[in-house]
């Protein structure tokens, strides 16, 4: 991280510690010497290796941890820290000069072995937690990176028999997905309530930790010029859109029990979708944020059967690329029958006086043509005809193109309006698209984003909940979606295989242009006019759906 903003982060780190010190002295606690325990559920597996390891060791290279902390891990197997940190080494990503301070975060890790549902464990992690810390009252925060089946029991666990003794503080850190539909969900919230507060409870949604994500608040309300526009009556349509450019990669088993929807959809899309379309919030805390989405969301009917679009990948058996020759069916995990979306699109309307009869279109797909988030908000079509005679010719339209705001997530972080501009150097009104642009790369060059789980971990520090999930907004979120999902499992909706590397499917734009969002190809982002990445605007098979949709 540039040494710049790491130092803004870290003021304002140490203004929460202290904060947070201040609070604990009223209640009796020690302050300075407060100790914390990091404990990773499941030290073993993937998530674990890939990302919280590795995003536990950038935040305290980075000055960004408390004091005084040690990290525990636990899972079923036996190992040692020094297995864990050989598996995670790759992604660890150590500079030449950090092995000091990597060594010192070394030893500042345990690995306790023990099972998910034995007191006897539990209680021999708690006795270790003790002889560790030498205080009974160290902060616990606990990371559940365990396979959902067993955060029932494990939760329970934790509050019986690893709770610290008071004051001391517990967060539990839960990862998606929570429950498979309204009912499990409930189920889950009702199980977790049982044990621990809300307060407690810190549900991981990571695109709530990406900085593009985090942008739109500030966006939105600290820009007059976006306030007055931000509603019915000048947006036609907004595009959230989700792209992965690989397959399930050998998770297929986990993903097969899940599909696009609840993986993607159900909680990172309507995240987003929630902070585009919400009121604006009293302040700036995670409760008065966090009370508008939840306002928000409960003015979306669920989903209707008509707009719905799903698919699934089959290998490109043309393609050089092993990996796209492999269809979804093809990962081992995955029953040969499966029905199971790895492409969805669904359409949803937020029935209220800002939003009346405005599509938000929401759309995620794995195995495509590239790795892209975005979202775009298009503007309604400028009236009257002035401009008719002098609209670039290849624009298929024959219209004005509309103007878009684009907020490119990720990769290559940047907002973008599309608009229509003068054809520099014509001597008539030739009119032909362009851009407002800033790409952070080029505005921001010295800065290093964070990735969203150093951010969420950072937040689960200092007890900052705006980028957490809260359990109404998680309700509201099923109860859109929990309907169509029944109908997907009952295989009631066709699922369109789609060739690994598409675009997207023709059903899907089709879909979006019949709620009126107009796709004219005519424009092409710098980054693909760079040829940087490819562009989707070029694809054949875009342009073929685009002349259907037209017909
Ligand atoms: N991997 C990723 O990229 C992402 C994962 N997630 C979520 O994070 C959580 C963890 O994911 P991930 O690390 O991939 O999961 P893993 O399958 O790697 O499981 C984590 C650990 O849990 C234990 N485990 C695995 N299967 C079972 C089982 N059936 N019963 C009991 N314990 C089991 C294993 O440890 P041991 O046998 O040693 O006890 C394993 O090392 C999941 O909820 C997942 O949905 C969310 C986003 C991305
Ligand atoms: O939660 C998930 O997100 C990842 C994509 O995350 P990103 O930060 O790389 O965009 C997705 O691959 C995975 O299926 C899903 O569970």
């Amino acid at each position: 991280m540039s040494a710049n903003i790491q130092d803004r982060i870290k003021e304002k780190v140490d203004y929460i510690y202290q904060r947070l010190r201040t609070q604990m002295s009223s209640i009796g606690s020690s302050t300075t010497s407060d100790k914390h325990v990091f404990f990773v559920f499941g030290a073993s597996g993937d998530l674990a290796k890939k990302k919280i390891y590795p995003t536990l060791w950038s935040l305290y290279r980075d000055g960004l941890v408390p004091e005084n902390i040690h990290f525990i891990g636990y899972a079923r197997s036996q190992l040692t820290t020094e297995k864990i940190f050989e598996n995670a080494h790759k992604y660890m990503k150590v500079k030449d000069d950090e092995h000091e301070a990597y060594e010192k975060f070394l030893k500042l890790n345990s690995y306790v072995p023990g099972s998910y549902d034995k007191a006897e464990d539990f209680e021999h992690l708690h006795s270790e937690t003790n002889k560790i810390t030498k205080q009974p009252t160290a902060h616990r925060y606990f990371y559940l990176a365990l396979p959902p089946s067993v955060y029932d029991s494990v939760s329970e666990m934790i509050s019986k028999h690893c709770r610290p003794e008071s004051p001391g503080l517990l967060r539990l850190i839960v990862e998606k997905p929570f429950g498979k539909d309204l009912e499990s969900s409930n189920k889950l919230s009702e199980h977790l309530n049982k044990s621990y507060s809300e307060e407690e409870i810190y549900r991981i949604d990571h695109y709530l930790g990406k900085e593009m994500v985090q942008n739109i608040i500030v966006l939105r309300f600290s820009n007059k010029i976006f306030s007055r526009v931000w509603n019915r009556d000048s947006i036609a349509a907004v595009n959230i859109i989700f792209k992965e450019d690989i397959g399930t990669q050998g998770r297929g088993g986990y993903f097969d029990e899940f599909g696009i929807i609840r993986d993607v959809i159900q909680n990172h899309l309507m995240q987003i979708l929630s902070i585009l379309a919400m009121e604006k919030p009293r302040s700036t805390t995670g409760e008065d944020i966090r009370d508008e989405k939840v306002k928000v969301l409960r003015c979306i009917a669920p989903i209707k059967l008509e707009d719905v679009v799903i698919g699934q990948y089959t290998g490109d058996k043309e393609s050089t690329d092993p990996e796209h020759q492999e269809g979804y069916l093809d990962d081992k995990g995955v029953p040969k029958d499966s029905t199971t979306p790895t492409f969805a699109q669904v359409v949803l309307f937020v029935n209220n006086e800002r939003w009346d009869g405005v599509p938000f279109i929401l759309r995620a797909g794995k195995a495509l043509n590239e790795k892209k988030a975005e979202i775009r908000i298009q503007f309604r079509d400028v009236p009257g005809g002035m401009f008719d005679d002098n609209i670039q010719e290849n624009n298929p339209n024959g219209k004005l193109a509309r103007d878009e705001l684009v907020i490119r997530v990720q990769p290559n972080e940047a907002v973008y309006l599309k608009l229509n501009t003068k054809r520099p150097g014509e001597m008539d009104f030739s009119i032909e698209e362009t851009e407002l642009d800033l790409t952070y790369k080029e505005r921001y060059q010295d800065v290093k984003l964070p990735d969203a789980y150093e951010r969420l971990i950072l937040d689960v520090f200092t007890g900052s909940k705006i980028n957490f999930v809260r359990s109404d907004e998680l309700q509201e979120a099923w109860r859109i979606v929990d309907p169509v999902l029944a109908e997907i499992d009952k295989k009631k909706i066709p699922v369109i295989p789609y060739k690994f590397g598409a675009v997207g499917l023709r059903e899907a734009f089709a879909g979006a242009a019949k709620h009126g969002y107009i796709y004219t190809g005519t424009y092409v982002w710098k980054d693909e006019r760079s040829g940087s990445i490819t562009s989707p605007y070029k694809d054949k098979e875009r342009t073929k759906s685009n002349a259907a949709d037209k017909k």
